[in-house]
Parts: C-alpha cells; structure tokens; sequence
C-alpha cells in the first residue's frame, strides 16, 4: 500500500517523538517533511531521522495526505497563516496541540479542514506513547490519524472532546510527573550514599518495572504496590511518610490545575 506524504508544521519535542515513532514503525524518511524555522532544529532532524525539512510552512503542506500542527497552542494562528488555501481538499488534519478545540481549529484554518485532534504523549519517542484522538471527521480521516498514533503506541477515541482537558492532565503531561518522581528517587539515592550512576540506572529500571507491571500484570496498581510493602518493613515506612506528607492530594491537586490550564489554552 502506498504510505501516505506526512507533513509536520512544527519540529519541535513532540513532532520530533512522533517521528522517532514513525521511523520505527518503517513509515518511510522520504514520505515525512518539517517545516520548522529554526535550522539548527532542521539538521538535526533531517540528519537523525532522514526526513525532508523546509523552512516554509506552505511548502511542507502542498503535497501532503496528512499535516500534522504540532506548534504551541499560542504559536498555531500565525504558524497557520497562509496556508490553510495550500492544505489538499482531502487531506486530513491532525492537531496535537493542547487546548485548541476542533471547532477552533475549523475556524483558523478556514472552515473547510477535516480534523482531528489528539493528545499524545512523548513516550511515543520509544514506541510506548499513549494518544487519546477525537474527531467529528469521516471514517478515512480517522482511519489515517489512528494509522500515525499507532505507529507511536496505543490509541484510544474520545466521543466527548470535553474529556480531552482530563486526558491532557493526565497521560499528556504524565511522562514529567513519572520524570520527577525518578529525578528525586535518584537524587535521594546519591544523598544515600550511592554513585550518580548506579542511583541512574536504579531509579530509571525500577520505572520501568514498575510501569510494565502496571501494564502486563493485569492487576490494579494498589494490589501492586501492597505486594511490595511489608508489615512494618522499609516500604511502609516510605509509604506512611508520603500519606503524611499529603502526596496523594499534592497529585490530585496538580492534575486539577493542569487540566484548568487545558481549559484556559481552549479560551
Ligand atoms: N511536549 C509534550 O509532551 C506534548 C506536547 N503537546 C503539544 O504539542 C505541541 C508542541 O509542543 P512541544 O513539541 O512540546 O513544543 P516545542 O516548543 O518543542 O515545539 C514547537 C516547535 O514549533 C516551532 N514553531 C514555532 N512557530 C512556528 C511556526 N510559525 N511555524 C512552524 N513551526 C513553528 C518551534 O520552533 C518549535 O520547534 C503543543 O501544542 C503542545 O500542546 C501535546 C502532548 C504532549
Ligand atoms: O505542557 C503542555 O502544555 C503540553 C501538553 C501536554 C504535555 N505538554
């Protein structure tokens, strides 16, 4: 089957992840362009990926079956201006950006687009991304944004897009909450007495232990976390310290903020 011509307006982190996923996935270099304007960020892509790049948004659109808006919500009009009359009647638009409603999406880009939006995380660099999509396009459309977030991990489809400021609170901004937990984990173990590398490598394993339990094990993350935590032994310890210590609300409490935020970049 043909691959379909990709195009990413925007070359930034999470571009930069879902064309790590592509790659792997055996979507071809040559079938993927950027359009990014900071040409050191056009090397590197270019040189560590073999996609094609342009300093010009309207060049990287002309020719394309799926254009990818992977700009900040506040960088997405003018990234938009002047191309949305270049973008092909029957190629889809993908906007991964936080916030934009499709409704406002329609509007920037002139009413006529056949969008849908996703939020995916940056695990998707590895092959391991989680997407949420959300779409009120036909079938074709869907089809081929869930063809590009699958080639990244899973995927899964939102009948509300009201739900998307919850997803983006937590699997879109996820990776970081998990990313701290394992600086201070590390942090800690050198504080310990252990080498900066071992601490490394330590914490970082242990993440990813854990969290293909949490996946293959088929079991909830609390019976998980019981196998570990021995009556009165050093788990228990930790764990009755963090309830002490408010983690579980601090948690809830930032995913209500970030989720706030989603609202607001809507706004
Ligand atoms: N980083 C993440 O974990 C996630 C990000 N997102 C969304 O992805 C989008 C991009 O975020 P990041 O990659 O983190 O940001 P970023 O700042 O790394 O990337 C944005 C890129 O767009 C380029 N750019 C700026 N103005 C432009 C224009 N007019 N035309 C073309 N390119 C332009 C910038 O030079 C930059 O390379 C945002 O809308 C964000 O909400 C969604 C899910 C996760
Ligand atoms: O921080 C942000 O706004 C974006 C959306 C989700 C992850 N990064």
């Amino acid at each position: 089957m043909q691959q379909l011509k990709i195009s990413f307006i925007g070359g930034g982190n999470m571009a930069e992840a879902l064309i790590a996923g592509l790659r792997r996935a055996g979507h071809e270099a040559d079938h993927i362009c950027v359009a990014e304007p900071g040409e050191e960020r056009r090397k590197q892509l270019a040189g560590q990926y073999g996609v094609r790049v342009t300093a010009e948004n309207r060049a990287a659109v002309t020719d394309a079956d799926m254009v990818v808006l992977a700009v900040k919500p506040q960088q997405m009009q003018v990234a938009l201006q002047g191309i949305s009359d270049a973008i092909d009647a029957n190629a889809t638009v993908v906007s991964i950006a936080a916030g934009l409603t499709v409704a406002k999406l329609a509007s920037m880009l002139g009413g006529q687009a056949h969008i849908v939006r996703v939020m995916p995380n940056t695990p998707a660099l590895v092959g391991a991304g989680v997407s949420v999509l959300y779409s009120t396009a036909d079938e074709q459309h869907r089809h081929r944004a869930e063809y590009l977030m699958t080639a990244c991990g899973s995927a899964y489809w939102l009948d509300q897009e009201q739900q998307m400021h919850a997803v983006t609170a937590l699997s879109g901004s996820g990776p970081a909450y998990f990313f701290l937990l394992t600086e201070v984990m590390e942090a800690s173990g050198v504080a310990l007495g252990l080498s900066r590398e071992l601490a490394r490598d330590l914490a970082s394993q242990t993440a990813l232990g854990a969290g293909r339990m949490l996946v293959e094990s088929g079991r909830p993350a609390d019976a998980l976390r019981q196998q570990v935590t021995s009556p009165g032994g050093t788990t228990q310890a930790a764990l009755d310290m963090m309830f002490r210590e408010g983690l579980p609300d601090t948690v809830r409490k930032a995913l209500t903020v970030a989720c706030r935020r989603s609202q607001e970049l809507a706004s």
